[in-house]
């Protein structure tokens, strides 16, 4: 697993301070972080991979500062965003799943086989030749999903991946999630997805109030909302 270390982490949009002195080393392969809206955990994700960058204070993915190495900590960590739309970059779903691995520069073949096992391992073989922007929205998020993993980064930043999704469809990426063997950040407000995750952070207004295990930080974090 990955070590993420925030030192010191402060962050602003303009004059309105949305993160202060955060200072957290995440080394657990599950890892959760929950927190009332506005709270600040959207940055806060955005941060591993360079998305945002600090106003004070380091983050570092294995000893390499996001903020300078952001093409090399971009190869190693794959981001989820809530809003698929924003991901999605090609026309087709399958050309969507590929466009990563063609930048790697993978043969045709690899691509290929690569490209039909994740579509497979999503649900979305039989949209393989649909144009990407008709999906519906679940069906998004699940090609977002599919073009993070296929490119096999070592952790795995997802903000809200289930917000979109019917239950049948919300177990089906928590099950995924739950069996990858990489390392995996997830930002929700769906708390049964973070049952049997390794730690759970809790973030209140741009500050850590809470952080252990599920039970113990979504105890407090329910005490907060209630
Ligand atoms: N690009 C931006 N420009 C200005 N303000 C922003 C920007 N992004 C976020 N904010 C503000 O920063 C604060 C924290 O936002 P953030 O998205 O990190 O919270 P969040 O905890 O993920 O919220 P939610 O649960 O609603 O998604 C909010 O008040 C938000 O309005």
């Amino acid at each position: 697993m990955s070590v993420i270390e925030f030192s010191g982490v402060t962050h602003a949009y303009g004059e309105r301070e949305v993160l202060r002195g955060i200072d957290l080393v995440l080394t657990e392969h599950r890892i959760g972080i929950v927190g009332a809206n506005g709270s600040g955990k959207s940055t806060l994700a955005r941060m591993v991979n360079g998305l945002v960058k600090p106003d004070r204070g380091t983050v570092s993915v294995d000893g390499l500062d996001v903020a300078r190495n952001g093409r090399e900590v971009r190869r190693q960590v794959g981001f989820v965003f809530t809003n698929p739309d924003s991901q999605i970059v090609m026309p087709t779903v399958a050309e969507d799943v590929a466009f990563t691995l063609r930048r790697r520069g993978l043969s045709k073949a690899d691509v290929a086989a690569r490209v039909a096992d994740a579509l497979e391992r999503f649900g979305l073989a039989a949209h393989a030749d649909h144009p990407a922007h008709r999906l519906s929205g679940g069906q998004k998020q699940l090609l977002a999903l599919a073009a993070v993993l296929v490119a096999e980064p070592s952790l795995v930043v997802a903000d809200e991946p289930t917000t979109l999704l019917d239950a049948r469809n919300a177990r089906r990426i928590s099950e995924l999630l739950d069996a990858l063997p990489q390392q995996v950040i997830v930002v929700t407000h769906q708390l049964e997805l973070l049952e049997g995750f390794d730690r759970v952070v809790v973030i209140e207004a741009g500050e850590v109030v809470a952080d252990g295990s599920p039970d113990t930080a979504l105890g407090i974090y329910r005490s907060l909302i209630a």
